[in-house]
């Protein structure tokens, strides 16, 4: 078994305000360095290790585009473990706000992961949803949102394991946005190795000359053009 709890997350980046207002201004917030290169090369010499996992996707069969990916199995590897808690507490704080703001999803947000968990348990959603993707030439994600059932926490979290320009190259994560009466809008979201983003699951809110309106938020990557891209996503509620 790979061995996974030596990364350190670093905490400095987990500022609920500053995420919250690179999220308002851009449209997801970049936490540089999340991860060390080590263990981000743990994670990806994991993928070939059947017992983490509890199923395996072959994209193309289910038209999400091409290449393949992993959900974890419980218990996860402690280094996904603790970054799911330990991310899921400054975002919360802003889920709430965004409520506050569009009325999103849950009148409330739990300010501990483990109390989510069991809202998404008393909703039948039980299954852990955090993967590993792999991508080689020709790969690519289209267009989507990681809903699992009712219960849809509004942020979510990826990772950037492989090293861009020197393990693959294209693969760039982007994000659409749109908006009523407006015509989508495109954003490449820039990521180093062990760099990880947090983005809408959904939507968000956003300034409107009438207050807060929504944006419809979806998320892909663009075709790997050469070598091997992993990367890991976290989404903070479980599968039904
Ligand atoms: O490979 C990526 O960067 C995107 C992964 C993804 O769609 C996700 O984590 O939800
Ligand atoms: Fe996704």
């Amino acid at each position: 078994m790979p061995a996974f709890d030596t990364g350190a997350c670093d905490a400095n980046a987990l500022e609920a305000s500053a995420i919250g207002a690179a999220l308002d201004r851009e449209g997801f917030a970049r936490l540089p360095g999340l991860l060390d290169a080590a263990t981000c090369n743990t994670l990806i010499a994991g993928y070939a290790d059947d017992r983490l996992y509890r199923s395996t996707i072959t994209m193309a069969r289910h038209g999400f585009g091409q290449g393949e990916y992993r959900y974890f199995a419980y218990p996860l590897p402690p280094v996904i473990a603790r970054l799911r808690s330990a991310l899921y507490a400054p975002l919360a704080a802003i889920a709430s706000q965004w409520n506050a703001r569009i009325g999103i999803d849950q009148p409330d947000w739990p300010t501990e992961h483990a109390k989510l968990i069991a809202r998404c348990a008393a909703a039948g959603q039980m299954r852990p949803t955090p993967l590993i993707l792999r991508y080689r030439p020709g790969d690519h994600n289209r267009l989507h949102q990681d809903v699992y059932g009712d219960l849809t926490f509004p942020l979510q979290v990826i990772v950037q394991l492989s090293a861009p320009g020197v393990d693959f190259a294209g693969g760039e994560l982007v994000l659409v946005e749109g908006r009523a009466r407006m015509q989508s809008r495109p954003i490449v979201v820039p990521l180093k190795q062990g760099d990880a983003v947090v983005i809408p699951v959904r939507e968000r809110p956003v300034a409107s000359a009438r207050g807060w309106a929504r944006a419809a938020m979806r998320h892909g990557v663009a075709t790997v053009t050469a070598g091997e891209r992993h990367s890991l996503g976290i989404i903070f509620h479980d599968a039904r």
